[in-house]
């Protein structure tokens, strides 16, 4: 397995894979009550969907709910993701604004790591990433298709690209439209965290079909998986109490 990487508590790279639950909440009231509902759950970071909040576009007011958030969750590690409206998110933002957004909420040092997706354009991208680990900030770079399932070289070559630009932990998340597609990205997860990363990777298979991926990371080499508290960011993700038991048995039987 690839090297481990840690975020305050956290070890990824190492053991059961890391439980994320998505905070996707509109208003401040919304995110904050998500965030307390959590108290009573089991898993291992947020991620908070910026782009489901009323107030993106306000850096002002991010910042705000960003403060009020880590003050709510303590020592829980926060992922901060804005996604786009073209890789599944809930709407489009100017490539500047994207990354001033990102580079302004990795300079509060509020967060953890940062989601940045690839196909941004490699000099914004090396923006982000270069203010980020400035502040202390991991970064996940991720790509998405909700349409299909790439071939298994063109999945390898993206994650391979993600490390050549500075993720700490490279995503991809693909629809499969049969169960072929599935093993597609199971066998590129295999191939690239056995044979070319040298840091933990993320990967999913989205959808019902796809769901033993997301199950299955401590087989094939993903060291994070996202599940559902109140709302679910993608399809495919099932409960996270049912997700730490499967997770565990998959870990007792290996
Ligand atoms: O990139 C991902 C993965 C995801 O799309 C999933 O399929 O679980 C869910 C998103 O919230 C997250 O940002």
């Amino acid at each position: 397995m690839a090297n481990i990487v840690e975020v305050r508590n956290l070890k990824l790279g190492e053991g059961i894979p890391k439980i994320c639950v998505p905070l996707v909440g509109k208003t401040n009231e919304e995110i904050l009550e998500e965030a307390k509902f959590l108290k009573n759950v089991k898993f291992d970071l947020i991620e908070w969907r910026v782009d489901h909040y009323e107030n993106v576009e306000d850096l002002e007011k991010v910042k705000e709910i960003v403060k009020a958030l880590r003050e709510e969750v303590g020592e829980t590690v926060i992922l901060f993701t804005f996604r786009s409206k073209k890789e599944g998110g809930e709407l489009e933002v100017s490539d500047e604004y994207y990354a001033q957004l990102n580079k302004t909420v990795a300079e509060t040092k509020l967060v953890d790591l940062v989601d940045v997706e690839l196909f941004t354009g490699d000099e914004i991208v090396k923006d982000i990433v270069e203010t980020a680990h400035n502040n202390g900030v991991k970064v996940v770079m991720s790509n998405h298709d909700f349409f299909k399932t790439p071939a298994k070289e063109e999945i390898i070559s993206r994650l391979c690209k993600m490390q050549d630009l500075g993720a700490d932990l490279p995503k991809i998340a693909v629809m499969p439209n049969t169960s072929e597609d599935v093993v597609t990205l199971l066998a590129a997860t295999e191939e690239m965290s056995t044979k070319h990363a040298n840091r933990p990777i993320i990967t999913m298979s989205m959808g019902g079909l796809g769901l033993v991926s997301r199950l299955s990371g401590e087989t094939f080499g993903s060291a994070l998986t996202f599940g559902a508290a109140k709302a679910a960011s993608a399809p495919g993700q099932i409960s996270v109490d049912k997700l730490a038991t499967i997770l565990e048995v998959m870990h007792e039987s290996k």
